[in-house]
């Protein structure tokens, strides 16, 4: 489903972060907004998952309109977020996670695993015992279990070797094919590139023009399909 943002101010007590946002991600479409540490971008994320409450402006999901509803409903509405330093449990399995996650839907846990194996070998492990790759993995598919329509990462290739991050792209990508619409914010443009070609620049609470980084990405857009997280 399209994300339409417009006109979006938000922040917290007396301060303003974002400064009037305009945004459009179409349908199975993937946008990264890149900014500095402190640009708002988990302010972005929050306010649209509901977690920072807009103060004005409209976000919708498709003809839905998000703001001014309480994060659990929104959650409902089809918007799923990925957050920044994943949030993975230490003492659960990935088994136990996926479990927790699951709602009823066309994701379901085989089709999951089949887009992610590396998880089908890792289910008896705790979530301490898993590598930087392998966690954010698992928050994606307990992002996924909850079957969005709208999946939101925050710095999902934060700490991450630039070879897992291309593999993070060739899941967003996968990802984008079933129609699903993709939002991520990073820090670093190399690895917002690695994720997708379709860039916008977040400074001081304020967005720049999207751009595309076509042909850039080509080469290790076609290098990822056997690298494993
Ligand atoms: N809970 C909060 N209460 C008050 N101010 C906050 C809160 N969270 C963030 N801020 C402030 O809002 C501004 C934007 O922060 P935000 O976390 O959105 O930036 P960011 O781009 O995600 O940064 P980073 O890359 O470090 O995660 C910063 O000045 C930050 O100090």
């Amino acid at each position: 489903m399209t994300l339409t943002i417009e006109g979006v101010h938000a922040g917290y007590g007396g301060g303003t972060v974002l400064h009037g946002v305009d945004l459009v991600v179409p349908e199975g479409g993937a946008l990264a907004v890149l900014g500095m540490n402190g640009a708002g971008k988990t302010t972005l994320v929050h306010t649209i998952a509901g977690l920072v409450k807009a103060r004005s402006g409209s976000i919708r999901l498709g003809d839905v309109e998000l703001a001014g509803r309480p994060a659990h409903r929104i959650a409902r509405a089809g918007v799923a977020l990925v957050p920044q330093g994943r949030r993975v449990f230490a003492s659960l399995t990935v088994a136990e996670h996926l479990a927790l996650s699951r709602r009823k839907g066309d994701w379901t846990v085989p089709r999951i695993l089949e887009l992610l194996p590396r998880l089908g070998e890792r289910l008896t492990h705790k979530g301490n015992q898993l590598s930087g790759g392998e966690a954010q993995m698992l928050a994606i598919a307990r992002a996924l279990l909850t079957q969005p329509r709208l999946l939101l990462l925050d710095e999902p290739c934060e700490g991450l070797a630039v070879d897992l991050a291309a593999r993070v792209r060739a899941v967003v990508a996968e990802l984008t094919r079933t129609g699903l619409t993709v939002l991520l914010v990073e820090q670093q443009p190399e690895h917002a590139r690695a994720v997708t070609d379709r860039l916008v620049d977040l400074a001081n609470g304020v967005l720049g023009t999207v751009t595309e980084h076509g042909d850039e990405n080509t080469e290790g857009a076609a290098g990822i399909s056997s690298s494993r997280a």
